[in-house]
């Protein structure tokens, strides 16, 4: 049976022993040549397309891309006319770019692969009989799978065996209510009654179970939808950019070769040389690498953003975040300390109580839901009695916002709810006294026990409500119905210190023009606290209810302005971000709870930490190796780094690089021969490219990380409006002064101007590079001191050593020399004194 009739199929109707069988698989899993046979089968366990690494199909992509093609066809018909020269020639300058291409590309997406598996959700699979954690991307069908709270389910499923499972999957079915799921067979004829069957997605957030693995990646119900999640994620401003400029310039490529070629035809040039050149020229015309530039300079940031322990999964996201100008945050973890302590446990009118306590370490102790750090706190001050057993729960959930166990010990049988005070209150309908005697909960005095909630909330306690009910033998936990009518015992009080070095780090996030906002599941007087004991300049409350009655719209007007955002709901989280995007920010969201996945993955830049849950981590492009905003500054610095890079390379391409390539088209219609043989452009053209390679790790300017910076299409057209004319005049200059000073012969003139142009391509680098003068900006690296020099090296070398005759290069004399030096320092200087004119506005 294959992949897709499986998963078409309701495969939770089929008994556990048939589904072994029919998977060839056991109770104690697959072998591993097994498994690694059928994952060559049926592909890796991910929804997502994988860019493909094997170098060979690299190679073949290149080789069958329209031009590389068409100079390869147009080689070999040079090569049988005659001209054995141009042949090799032409074919070791496509080998050599192609090759240079391939292995930069590939060895970038190797590391920036091996970084991301560095950070890759790991599953506890059976192999040969031991539980292994391995990649959840390697699991295959029959995989048997061990499955704990807090995790991930890694792909589509039924359950061998289940120890109080309960899962989220809300992903799927938009239920928040955890739901339990056990072994056995189901009829349901949708997935979302089927509870034998776990889905690839959802979290498990109490229990534990076993699964069989029934399909895998695309096959899977989320796979299913995957062809919409690629749609999910719309492509960012930076590669939208990036792919318009690419179209605009391949426009104008087509359009101008065309007119070259017809132009030429039409004046009765030889056909062959005419269509080559014509070739050469889109060659060299075409930004061909900016794809691998890209890709090399963006992984070259992920390493240097690894050594500042941040991790990127998803490269475009680098540019994303040095393009965050909003920053939201959760509380825990990296604007706490995370080391969340029990304070004290009170009554209802404030006088402690161990009756609370023991009714919190009931609830925190039996349950068997996600470790939760409050619940670690109340037991390690107060172990839950001896003598009591849970005999069903209801696991905390964030719309919700409480946690229900139903427990039996001492001749009792009572259901323990603890959560958020206001969630708590308003399930109960009495409240239990000093000597145990209860009254009537009013509606006056559950005003009354917020109001002191918030009190306590303001001196920056976290606090938990604590209530209980007597359940009746035949009772149990239906769903969210079953917390009603139960009895106020008090409250829990937490401590969770503030992290002194995150006023540093908000404080350098701010310079760095990233605002910051905090939106977390806590009470607003906790976070009021927490903003005035850190000194932030934070401003504005909105709480989950005000979001609650706000529409869209109403809520974009709102988000502006306001910088804390207090018991908003995981779906709330996600709305705010939405808002904020709406507002025309690039917005940043870091989180590690479950509750933290949705606004992850809405965020531009969705951020998480290493230790955060399996959901939050998934969601996330970029993991935080520490859970500190330190850490985030330092790689929003990076980010803007490596955006600055590219542009150079933007830059270059559209201005002198571009410039040149058209006044040789001009020159080729004005003057009576080619201004350069096809051989020699594609020379020119390769050796560009080579003196780029530096880039990568050049420095930039201070003000290109001081402020966050997106891809502005009218600066690149300002700046190629600005330069592109000027290297244009200074080429027609060049044509004039070789033809009729100098008068020189076809071969000098294409020596001389082989020379001129790659000396000015390639050193306007150095005023490219930077906003400011040339001379006062950091040194450039040494590695692109390094490519530049040596390209223009070899240029020379080529065009006057030995070789030159084969290239059909001529010797200069002294004088055309001196000129040709000349208008390459005309040029620098008229570039470095106009380049402000086509800097981006400040
Ligand atoms: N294990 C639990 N049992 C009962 N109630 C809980 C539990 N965990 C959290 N709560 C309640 O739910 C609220 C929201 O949870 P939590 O504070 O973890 O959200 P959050 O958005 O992750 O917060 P933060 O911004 O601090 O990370 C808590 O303030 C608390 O009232
Ligand atoms: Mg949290």
């Amino acid at each position: 049976m294959t992949e897709k009739t499986l998963s078409a199929e309701r495969f939770w109707t089929v008994p556990q022993g048939a589904m072994l069988a029919r998977l060839g698989s056991g109770p104690m899993g697959l072998g591993a040549v097994e498994a690694e046979r059928r994952l060559a089968e049926t592909g890796p366990n991910t929804v997502a397309d994988r860019p493909r690494l094997e170098i060979a199909a690299k190679i073949g992509r290149r080789l069958i891309e329209p031009l590389v093609a068409i100079l390869l066809v147009a080689a070999l018909v040079s090569g049988l006319t005659g001209d054995w020269p141009g042949f090799v020639i032409i074919a070791c300058i496509v080998g050599v770019s192609v090759g240079l291409d391939v292995v930069q590309e590939h060895r970038a997406e190797l590391a920036a692969a091996r970084l991301r598996d560095s950070v890759a959700v790991k599953a506890s699979v059976r192999r040969d009989g031991q539980v292994v954690s391995l990649p959840v991307e390697r699991i295959v069908p029959g995989d048997v799978v061990e499955l704990t709270a807090g995790g991930l389910v890694p792909a589509d499923g039924i359950l061998l065996e289940s120890r109080g499972a309960q899962a989220n999957e809300a992903l799927l079915t938009g239920e928040p209510y955890p739901v339990g799921k056990r072994g056995g067979v189901s009829e349901a004829s949708s997935p979302a009654d089927a509870f034998n069957a776990v889905f690839a997605g959802t979290a498990i957030v109490a229990g534990a179970a076993t699964m069989l693995v029934v399909t895998t990646g695309r096959a899977t119900r989320l796979g299913g939808v995957a062809a919409s999640l690629a749609a999910r994620r719309p492509p960012t401003a930076f590669e939208r950019g990036l792919h318009g400029l690419g179209l605009l310039i391949l426009r104008l490529t087509a359009f101008l070769v065309l007119l070259v070629l017809l132009a030429h035809l039409s004046f009765q040039r030889p056909p062959l040389e005419s269509f080559l050149f014509a070739i050469a020229l889109a060659v060299g015309l075409t930004p061909e690498l900016l794809p691998m530039v890209t890709t090399v300079t963006l992984s070259r940031g992920a390493m240097r953003m690894a050594r500042k322990r941040v991790v990127v999964k998803r490269l475009a996201a680098i540019h994303d975040l040095g393009a965050m100008d909003v920053l939201c945050t959760d509380k825990t973890g990296t604007l706490t300390e995370a080391r969340i302590a029990l304070a004290d446990a009170t009554r209802a009118d404030g006088a402690p109580s161990s009756r609370a306590l023991g009714l919190a370490s009931l609830n925190a102790g039996l349950a068997s839901g996600m470790p939760s750090a409050l619940d670690a706190a109340i037991l390690r001050a107060n172990p839950p009695a001896p003598g009591w057993r849970a005999l069903a729960e209801a696991p905390f959930e964030f719309e919700r916002r409480r946690s229900a166990v139903l427990c039996e010990g001492e001749g009792q049988r009572l259901l323990v709810v603890k959560g958020a005070p206001e969630a708590v209150l308003a399930v109960c309908t009495a409240m239990e006294g000093a000597d145990g005697t209860t009254q009537p909960m009013t509606d006056a005095l559950r005003a009354e026990l917020l109001a002191r909630a918030d009190a306590r909330g303001g001196e920056g306690l976290r606090l938990l409500g604590i209530a209980w009910r007597s359940m009746g033998q035949d009772e149990t936990i239906e769903g969210p119905h079953t917390e009603a009518d139960l009895v106020f015992a008090g409250f829990c009080g937490f401590l969770d210190p503030a992290k002194a070095s995150a006023v540093d780090a908000v404080g350098r996030l701010g310079a760095l023009g990233v605002r910051v906002k905090i939106v977390s599941g806590d009470a607003a007087p906790v976070l009021l606290h927490l903003v005035q004991t850190l000194g932030l300049p934070c401003k504005g409350v909105l709480t989950g209810e005000d979001i609650e009655a706000l529409d869209h719209p109403g809520l974009v007007a709102r988000v502006q302005d306001v910088d804390l955002y207090a018991r908003v709901s995981p779906d709330q989280k996600r709305r705010v971000i939405l808002a904020l995007k709406a507002n025309g920010h690039t917005v940043g969201f870091i989180g590690d709870g479950i509750n933290d996945a949705p606004a992850i993955h809405a965020a531009d830049a969705g951020l998480s930490v290493e230790g955060a849950t399996e959901v939050a981590r998934a969601a996330a492009d970029l993991i935080l190796l520490a859970p500190d905003l330190g850490v985030l500054a330092e790689g929003v610095e990076e980010g803007r780094r490596t955006y600055a890079n590219i542009m150079k390379y933007v830059r270059m391409g559209t201005s002198s690089n571009f410039g040149n390539m058209f006044s040789m088209a001009t020159a080729s219609l004005l003057i009576p021969f080619l201004p350069l043989l096809p051989a020699q452009i594609l020379l020119n053209n390769l050796l560009y490219d080579l003196s780029e390679m530096g880039i990568p790790f050049d420095s930039v300017d201070a003000e290109d990380v001081a402020k966050p910076h997106s891809w502005d299409m009218g600066a690149v057209l300002r700046f190629t409006l600005v330069m592109g004319p000027l290297s244009s005049v200074f080429d027609l200059a060049t044509f004039g002064i070789l033809l009729w000073g100098f008068g020189a012969t076809p071969e000098e003139f294409r020596t001389a101007w082989f020379i001129e142009s790659m000396a000015t391509q390639v050193l306007v680098i150095f005023l490219i590079r930077t906003h400011g003068r040339a001379w006062r900006t950091t040194a450039p690296h040494p590695a692109l001191i390094a490519t530049s020099l040596s390209a223009l090296a070899a240029a020379f070398a080529l065009a006057l050593g030995p070789l030159a005759p084969v290239l059909g290069f001529a010797p200069l004399r002294g004088a055309l020399l001196a000129v040709i030096a000349g208008l390459v320092l005309g040029y620098l200087v008229a570039a470095e004194a106009l380049k402000h004119l086509a800097a981006p506005s400040p």
